[in-house]
């Protein structure tokens, strides 16, 4: 694949990195340490600013709104909903950044090391070495996101990031959210490229005129055919001029 663009989106699970990691190691270490989070970290802004936002996607207008109406307490109504949501694999904006809140002992201990296809710290490399902006889009929180990248099976890849966006921006299936990047970014839609490995979200973002490539990894799900967007199998098959398209 070959394209003419000045920044690259990046999205992490199943296309900088395993499916099976998110799956099998971050998503239970967040599962098994919900209650003692909530029970050691409930008076943090952090952890308050986080319950709320669970609240608020749960449609209550507060949590003490929600805890008064159910005669429950807080942190039971967060933890139950909480689970609920990682039970249906939501990826809403306060369960998210909960989980972000979570891993930072995982990562910072130690116990947790991200994963990152081989393929990809040599190319984001190439790619900065020639002048690309690169940044994240990825339903996990900006926190999240740097505690992952900051904490990688080959080292901080972090400095390589020179921007973040999680959902608090948009949905990732929705254009309008695609559009508000680019005009954060203050660069033209057609000038970034999108490598994702989810269809909806490659459609969303070509609607608003970015460029797109999908990525298919060994453990992604099978794509329906017919989507339209460039297949690659690894970054080493994305090859960037970065020329301003409009020049
Ligand atoms: C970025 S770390 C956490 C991964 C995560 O929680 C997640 O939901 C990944 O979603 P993505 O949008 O990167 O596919
Ligand atoms: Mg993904």
């Amino acid at each position: 694949m070959q394209v003419e663009a000045q920044g690259v989106l990046l999205d992490v699970e199943g296309t900088t990195s395993s499916v099976k990691f998110v799956y099998d190691v971050m998503f239970p270490f967040a599962r098994r340490e919900l209650a003692a989070y909530l029970q050691q970290s409930w008076d943090d802004p952090s952890c308050q600013a986080a319950c709320e936002q669970v609240a608020g996607d749960a449609g209550q207008p507060s949590l003490a709104a929600w805890a008064d109406a159910e005669d429950r307490a807080p942190r039971d109504l967060v933890e139950e909903e909480a689970t609920r949501l990682m039970d249906a694999d939501q990826k809403a904006t306060g369960l998210k950044q909960l989980q972000g809140l979570i891993w930072k002992s995982g990562f910072e201990s130690g116990e947790m090391v991200a994963h990152v296809y081989p393929d990809v710290p040599p190319a984001l490399d190439r790619w900065r070495a020639a002048g690309a902006d690169l940044r994240i889009y990825s339903s996990g929180s900006i926190q999240a996101q740097q505690l992952f990248f900051g904490h990688t099976q080959q080292g901080d890849l972090l400095p390589l990031f020179s921007g973040h966006y999680d959902t608090t921006t948009g949905p990732k299936r929705e254009a309008a959210s695609y559009a508000a990047i680019a005009a954060d970014w203050r660069l033209p839609p057609a000038s970034i490229l999108f490598l994702s490995d989810i269809t909806a979200e490659l459609d969303a973002a070509r609607e608003a005129g970015m460029q797109t490539g999908l990525l298919i990894r060994p453990d992604n799900a099978p794509v329906e055919p017919g989507h339209g967007h460039t297949e690659v199998a690894s970054f080493a098959e994305i090859l960037i001029d970065f020329k301003n398209p409009s020049s």
